[in-house]
C-alpha cells in the first residue's frame, strides 16, 4: 500500500445519469487517513451518487477517484472494494447467511483467506463492534441495532482503508445509536459517513462536508458549520429543535 497518500482523493468528478440527470457537477475532495468525516446536505444533493463512485459501483463521467493513491477503474474493482468497506442503510441488504459468523467470513474469504486467518478476521471484527456472543447466531434473530452493528464488522472484517457509512444512526433507539457511535469512535480506521443527524456527525467527526446541487458547497470543521446558522438554511440543514451547538472546544 502507499505510504503517506491520503486516504481518497477525487478530483473534478462529474456526473450524469442515464436519463441525463446531472448529479454531480464537479467534485474535489481529500480525506487523510484516519479522519473521520461527515458527508450532509438535503435530499437529492448527490450525496449517494458520490458514494457510489467510491468503490466502482457508479463510474466517472469525468474526473477520477482514487482510494490509497489506487485509481477506481475497470481493472482495480476487486482491490477497491477490499480497500472501500460501504455499510449500507438497511442491514438487511449486506446481510444473507445462516449466521453471523459465516456472513462476516464470506468477504474474506472471497479474498482467499482460510483457516487461522479468516476466523482471526472474524473474530477481531466481531470483537470491535460488541457482537463476538453472536457469532454462531442467525442475523435474522437479532435486533436491527445488532444487525446494523454486524453489517459494520462484515466490512471491518475486509480491513478496509476507509470505511463509508449510509445514515448509521438511521431507525437506532437512543441506547443502540451511542453505542455505535462508541463503536465508530473507538475504530482506527479513516471514516465517511453520510447523515442527516447533524448531532452525531457533530459528536463523531471533526470534520463536515456539505454537499449541495451536485457540489461540495462548505468543508471545515462540523462545529463551525454546524453554528452557521445562514449555512445551514441555505442548504436546507435543521438541527434538531433546541439543539444548541456547544462553545467550541478548546
Ligand atoms: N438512478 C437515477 N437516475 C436518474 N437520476 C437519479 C438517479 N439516482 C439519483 N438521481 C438524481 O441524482 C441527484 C442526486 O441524487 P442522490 O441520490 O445522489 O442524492 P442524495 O444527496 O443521496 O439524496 P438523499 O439525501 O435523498 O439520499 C438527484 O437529482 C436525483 O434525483
Amino acid at each position: 500500500m502507499t505510504s503517506g497518500s491520503p486516504s481518497l482523493t477525487v478530483s473534478r468528478l462529474a456526473y450524469a445519469y442515464p436519463d441525463g440527470t446531472q448529479a454531480l457537477y464537479g467534485v474535489d475532495l481529500t480525506i487523510e487517513r484516519g479522519e473521520r468525516v461527515a458527508l450532509l446536505g438535503p435530499n437529492g444533493a448527490g450525496k449517494t451518487t458520490l458514494v457510489m463512485h467510491l468503490n466502482g459501483i457508479l463510474t466517472a463521467g469525468h474526473g477520477t477517484v482514487e482510494v490509497a493513491g489506487l485509481a477506481v477503474r475497470a481493472d482495480t474493482l476487486r482491490e477497491i472494494r477490499r480497500r472501500v468497506g460501504l455499510v449500507f442503510q438497511d442491514p438487511d441488504d449486506q446481510l444473507f447467511m445462516p449466521t453471523v459468523r459465516e456472513d462476516v467470513a464470506f468477504g474474506p474469504a472471497n479474498l482467499g483467506l482460510r483457516g487461522a486467518e479468516l476466523d482471526r478476521r472474524v473474530h477481531d471484527a466481531l470483537e470491535r463492534v460488541g457482537m463476538l456472543d453472536a457469532i454462531d447466531r442467525p442475523p435474522h434473530h437479532l435486533s436491527f441495532g445488532q444487525r446494523r452493528r454486524v453489517a459494520v464488522a462484515t466490512v471491518l472484517a475486509m480491513e478496509p482503508e476507509i470505511l463509508v457509512l449510509d445514515e448509521p444512526s438511521s431507525n437506532l433507539d437512543p441506547a443502540s445509536r451511542r453505542e455505535l457511535a462508541e463503536i465508530l469512535k473507538s475504530l482506527d480506521v479513516t471514516v465517511l459517513m453520510v447523515t442527516h443527524d447533524l448531532p452525531y456527525a457533530l459528536e463523531l467527526c471533526e470534520r463536515s462536508l456539505i454537499m449541495s446541487e451536485g457540489v461540495i458547497a462548505a468543508d471545515g470543521p462540523t462545529h463551525a458549520l454546524l453554528a452557521d446558522e445562514r449555512l445551514l438554511a441555505a442548504h436546507r440543514l435543521e438541527l434538531p429543535y433546541g439543539f444548541a451547538v456547544p462553545a467550541q472546544p478548546g
